[in-house]
Parts: structure tokens; sequence; C-alpha cells
């Protein structure tokens, strides 16, 4: 087991090079599977969640090169003949359900164990389900697999009942390959289901209006291989945004688009911290005394619930009471005890964390209890008095690129430990 031990009450200064979107690539991998050919995805966060998606590739029979000198990776999947995926594999992360929407555009066929994910709360599929039997495909969960056959896809308009990226992004991947057309009404407008929309388009497929509430795609019969660079993560930039400020440092997140993380800065700025924008970077200059604010997490480009466990921390700095509300996840504050045992003073009521600042944060043994837990868990330790120890760090390495050389790099003194 690994753990981080971290000195806190450094400031973070300097720069740091933001990796590629860990949602959007877990949507990319799975779609490659859609053209009977090669692809090569450059901009690859080497993270634990994409190796297990190149480990489950290659069990499907893909051929697979991960070039880790150059964060890309070489896709060959003609050679997959069908997609059957156990629950092992599928269990290990949740994009493994993108696997649904990829097997039924290619194969008509597909049957892959529910997935597994951060454990943040009820997660359904029901929306991925209804957009597959719209299409045409009949849905049996059976011992905990799903397992979905059509003889043809069939374009059709499908509503959303609620905003999910998962499913906004699974009915996009089989609509590509069905029969005419398919509109997805009160779709996700994340930057990953753009980002996924123009790889398939990339690769041959039509599909127009990602980043809005309506997708229209229009059906091709067959889609071919391309190269593609993912976008940057507009989460891990996040999070260093954070932990610039919680420290009061001074640095500069490179490599991203500013607008993508427009709700954050905008919280930022409340808060009092400075925030410069450049074209594909942002500098955060930390400041003392900050001021109380209140968040409410939403579907994009609403604040993201991925960034509420990180700020969380950051908000314990900032003067009077701020009250976070969860939108979007309800399991999504266990974290809180964490933070509660280094002095927090936060109350959680239903949806919404109470936090009443400002309170120093003391060192302890603290728990990742999922990834964006880590991170807040990270955070916390940057800021905290004496040395916090962070197990179960394995969480974060889900998501976060090397994450313990970019903060030693900012000037952060932490270190990786095997127990
Ligand atoms: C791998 C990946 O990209 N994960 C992201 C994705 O997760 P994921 O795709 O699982 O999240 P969704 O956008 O689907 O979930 C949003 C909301 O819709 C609900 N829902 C979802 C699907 C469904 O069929 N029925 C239903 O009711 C969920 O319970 C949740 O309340 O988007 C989340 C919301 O931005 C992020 O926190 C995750 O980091
Ligand atoms: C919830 C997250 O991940 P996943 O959906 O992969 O569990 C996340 O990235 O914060």
């Amino acid at each position: 087991m690994d753990k981080f031990i971290i000195k806190g009450g450094n400031r973070l200064t300097g720069e740091v090079n933001i990796s590629g979107f860990k949602n959007a690539i877990l949507a990319i991998i799975p779609a490659t599977l859609l053209a009977k050919d090669k692809c090569r995805i450059e901009n690859v966060p080497l993270i634990s969640d994409v190796y297990i998606l190149v480990d489950m590739m290659k069990e499907l029979g893909a051929e697979v090169y991960l070039d880790e000198a150059n964060n890309a990776i070489d896709i060959d999947t003609s050679t997959i003949e069908d997609c059957v995926a156990s629950y092992d594999m599928a269990k290990r992360l949740r994009a493994s359900y993108y696997l649904v929407g990829a097997g039924l555009g290619r194969f008509k066929e597909a049957h892959v164990a529910y997935p597994g994910g951060c454990d943040i709360g009820s997660r359904p599929i029901d929306q991925h389900i209804k957009g597959f039997e719209a299409l045409g495909s009949t849905v049996k969960i059976e011992h905990g697999v799903i397992n979905c056959e059509v003889d043809k896809l069939i374009g059709n308009d499908i509503y959303m009942d609620v905003i999910s990226v998962g499913a906004t992004i699974n009915v996009m991947l089989a609509a590509v390959m069905a029969e005419g057309k398919t509109i997805i009404e009160n779709a996700a407008k994340e930057p990953h289901v753009v980002d996924t929309a123009n790889f398939l388009n990339a690769m041959g497929a039509e599909v127009r209006g990602a980043g809005t509430d309506v997708i229209k795609i229009r059906g091709v019969k067959e889609l071919h291989g391309c190269t593609y660079s993912v976008i940057p993560d507009q989460i891990e930039a996040g999070t260093y945004i954070v932990a610039a400020a919680a420290t009061e440092g001074d640095v500069l997140i490179k490599n991203i688009i500013p607008k993508h993380l427009e709700s954050i800065t905008a919280k930022l700025k409340e808060l009092g911290v400075e925030i410069i924008e450049n074209d594909d970077s942002i500098r955060v200059i930390g400041k003392p005394n900050l001021k109380s604010i209140n968040i409410k997490t939403l579907p994009y480009p609403g604040f993201p619930t991925d960034l509420q466990q990180p700020i969380s921390v950051l908000l314990t700095k900032a003067e009077g009471t701020s009250i976070v509300t969860e939108s979007i996840f309800e399991g999504r504050f266990k974290y809180v005890d964490e933070l509660k045992r280094m002095g927090a003073n936060i109350k959680v009521d239903g949806r919404s964390a109470i936090i009443r600042g400002a309170t120093p944060l003391s060192s302890t043994k603290i728990t990742a209890t999922d990834l964006r837990a880590g991170a807040a868990c990270v955070i916390a330790g940057l800021i905290a008095d004496g040395d916090t120890e962070v197990y179960d760090i394995n969480h974060v390495e889900r998501g976060y690129e090397r994450i313990e050389d970019k903060l030693r790099g900012l000037g952060a003194n932490i270190k990786k430990v095997t127990e």
C-alpha cells in the first residue's frame, strides 16, 4: 500500500503542465473500437485508469502500444472479434460502460459487467439503457452483466431525463453507426463530450452540436482510424488552481483551455484570489484573508462536482460561513470526516456542507475515500502544520499523473512511500 507523506506549509510557486483529460481519454479509448482500424491518441495522461483500460482493450483482443515517453497510445482494434467484458475487468473503472455503446456500434452486440468507479453515491445507468433501447437494442441485465443485442441500430430521438455525461457519450458511441439520424436532447455539454464527438468525427462520424444540449448524429456505415490529441484536463487544472490558492502561492497553470475553467476561476476571484488568464495558461496568485462564498455543483458550464471536494479544503481558510451544495452525487462528502479530524469546522446537512472558517488544519493520518477526496486530502496536507500521511492513494493515482512530482516541482514537500 502506498501513501503520501506531506510536510505542510510550503507555498507553491512556479509552473505546472496539465495532462490530457482523464474523462475524455476514458471515452476515446473505448471509442477506438468503432473503427476496424488503427488510431494514435496523443496527450494521453499516464494515470492508472488509462493503464487499466489499455489492459481491458488488450484482453478484448486489440493490439495496443502505450508510448509512455510521448504520452501516446497506438491502438489497432481490427483484431477484436467481440465485446465481452467480465466483472473482474469492468468493475475496475467507471468508463468500462463505454464498451457497451462502442461494442453495440461495432458488433451490434455487447456483454459488459456493471462498471466500477468512485463510490460517491448511487450511479444508475437507466439513461444509458433508455438510449440503447431507443436505438433498437434489447438490453438485459443478467448476473450483473449488461447484455445488449440488435440486428440493426436505427437512429431515433432520445430525450435524456437527467443530464448525464456517461449516457450522452455512450448513446453517441452507438448512434454514430446507426442507420439514419439520432437526436439526443438534454445532452450533457461537458468538454469531454465535445472531445469525444471531435474524436468520432476525426474517425469519419457525423456528430453535430456537441457542447450544446442537442446533439445530432447522422449514422455512417464505417469509421476509419485517425490521429487525435486529447484536450487538457479541466479537473486536474482546477485542482492545481485550488492548491496554489490554498498555499497562498503563485503558480502558472499551463497547457489548459481557460474557457473550461470559468466556473472555477469565477469562484476563486469571489474568494479574493488573483487570477490572470492568458490564451492557454492561468496564473494564480493566492492571498490571505479569503472571503466565504457559496458553491453549488451543476452540470457544465456550472461548477463541476469533481472539484467540490478540493475546493472545500480552500474554504476552510475563508473567514465566515461557506455553503457547498452537492447536487450531482449525494455521497460525495466522505472526505469531510477526514478534514474534521484535522481541525476543520464542517457540518454536513443533507446535500450541503457548511464550512465555518478560518480554521487552521493540523496534520494527522487521513484516508482518500475516492479520487477527488484524495485530491482534497493532498491539498489539506499541503496547508496543514507538520506531517500529514494520506492513505489509499491508489484512488488519487486513478486520475492524477505524477501528482507528487508535479507538486514537488512547485516546491511542495511530498513523498510517496510504499509500506
Ligand atoms: C468517467 C467519467 O467521465 N466520469 C465523470 C462522469 O461520471 P458519470 O458519467 O457516471 O456521471 P453522470 O453525468 O452520468 O451522472 C450525473 C447524474 O446523473 C445521474 N444519472 C446518470 C446516468 C443515468 O443513467 N441515470 C442517472 O440518474 C447520476 O446519478 C448523477 O446524479 O460525470 C460526472 C459528472 O460530471 C463526473 O463526476 C465523473 O468524473
Ligand atoms: C468521479 C470520478 O471518476 P469516475 O467517474 O471515473 O469514478 C472523477 O473523476 O472525479
